[in-house]
């Protein structure tokens, strides 16, 4: 049956690579006959300048009646210190879809584990599974001349499912260990989440259980990365944490994300922004997109032969020595796009 896939573009290099992950995806659907229609809407700093608000109706209509959603970046500088932002859509977009479950894969590719400025990259495979719709990112936010407060919230029941999906991703991994991050030597928030990850962790006697405070985990994402396997956390630790993960695998550029509700719907977007520093010069890298499709294919379709089919062509470019600029290379985003494409 066709798919519908509602495609969100946004801003900066967000056009460039969703062309590149689209052209992908004409490609490997051709070979799996995977029949689906893409409906374009406008999102972020776009749609601010066409109708004046980053999410429009359309858009978040479009959106809860979608298959799929595929989602490039929002965000520019010209927004920077106004008081409507792109990043207030994507929150809103989270928010309305019930996007709970982030889940943000680190994998090292052997050809460009010499690229990481991390020395110690071996066997490194793990995942974030981020809480996306609490915290401090949702709670009241109050800003005055002279003082500003961020108020976090977080209720049993939103970290229960967050816990219980990290479990069960857990499950379908060889090591089936879960490390759970807070900051419960300081937060309210932060001891409710060790409570209810305790009484999680008892649900499932088969998964290896620990907890980690999050600024000894950033400490140890760098020294010790072989030693996680499922990162759960909260919001804004998830958020700083992945992006840090990142360098492991030597660029942003490579870190493809899906963002889940309780009722079957996906989001797909890469974990990094914008890159308004190297927007419109064709530079950028296209592999978080493209991945980001494959990851969709799997997740949402079940598609497991066309998402493999991505993953490894990905793999063997890297491997032929065919790299983007933010890897040392020369190869521009079609050009590394066709190169995935050849391989596939
Ligand atoms: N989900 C999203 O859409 C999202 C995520 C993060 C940041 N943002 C927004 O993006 C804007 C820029 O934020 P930032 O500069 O802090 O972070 P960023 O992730 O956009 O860029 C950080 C650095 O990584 C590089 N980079 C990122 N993606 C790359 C790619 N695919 N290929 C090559 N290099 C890449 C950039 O050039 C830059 O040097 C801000 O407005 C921010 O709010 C949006
Ligand atoms: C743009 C911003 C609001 C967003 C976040 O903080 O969630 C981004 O950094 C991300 O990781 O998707
Ligand atoms: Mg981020």
């Amino acid at each position: 049956m066709m798919k519908k896939i509602v495609t969100l573009s946004g801003d900066g290099i967000g056009p460039e690579i969703m062309k590149a992950g689209l052209r992908v995806l004409t490609h490997v659907a051709d070979k799996i006959n995977f029949d689906y229609e893409i409906e374009e809407k406008d999102f972020g700093g776009v749609a601010i300048d066409k109708y004046g608000l980053p999410l429009p109706e359309d858009t978040l209509e479009a959106s809860k009646n979608a298959d799929a959603i595929l989602l490039a970046a929002i965000g520019a500088p010209q927004y920077n210190n106004k008081e409507i932002r792109p990043e207030q859509g994507l929150l809103a977009l989270r928010k309305a879809l019930g996007l709970y479950a982030n889940v943000r894969p680190l994998k090292i590719y052997p050809a460009l584990a010499k690229l990481s400025p991390i020395r110690n990259v071996k066997d490194v495979d793990f995942v974030v599974i981020r809480e996306l719709t609490g915290g401090v990112y949702f709670g009241e936010h109050t800003l005055e001349m002279e003082w500003a407060r961020d108020i976090n919230n977080y209720t049993a029941e939103e970290i229960r499912r967050i816990m219980r999906f990290a479990f069960e991703v857990a499950r379908t991994r060889p090591r089936k260990l879960v490390t759970s991050v807070d900051k419960q030597n300081v937060l309210a928030t932060s001891k409710l989440w060790r409570r209810i990850a305790n009484e999680v962790a008892a649900e499932y006697p088969d998964i290896a259980f620990e907890h980690q405070l999050v600024d000894s985990c950033a400490m140890f994402l760098i020294t010790q990365p072989q030693k996680f396997d499922v990162i759960v956390t909260e919001n804004l630790f998830g958020d700083i944490l992945s992006d840090e993960a990142s360098s492991l695998a030597g660029t942003l550029g490579v870190m493809p994300s899906s963002s889940h509700n309780a009722c079957g719907l996906a989001l797909y977007e890469p974990i990094h922004g914008s890159a308004p520093d190297i927007a419109g010069q064709g530079i950028a890298n296209p592999v978080s997109m493209i991945l980001s499709v494959a990851m969709m294919l799997r997740e949402s379709f079940g598609e497991e032969v066309g998402a493999a089919m991505i993953e490894n062509a990905v793999t063997q470019t890297f491997t032929d020595g065919i790299l983007t600029n933010d890897l040392g290379g020369s190869a521009t985003t079609d050009e590394m796009t066709k190169a995935i494409i050849e391989r596939l």
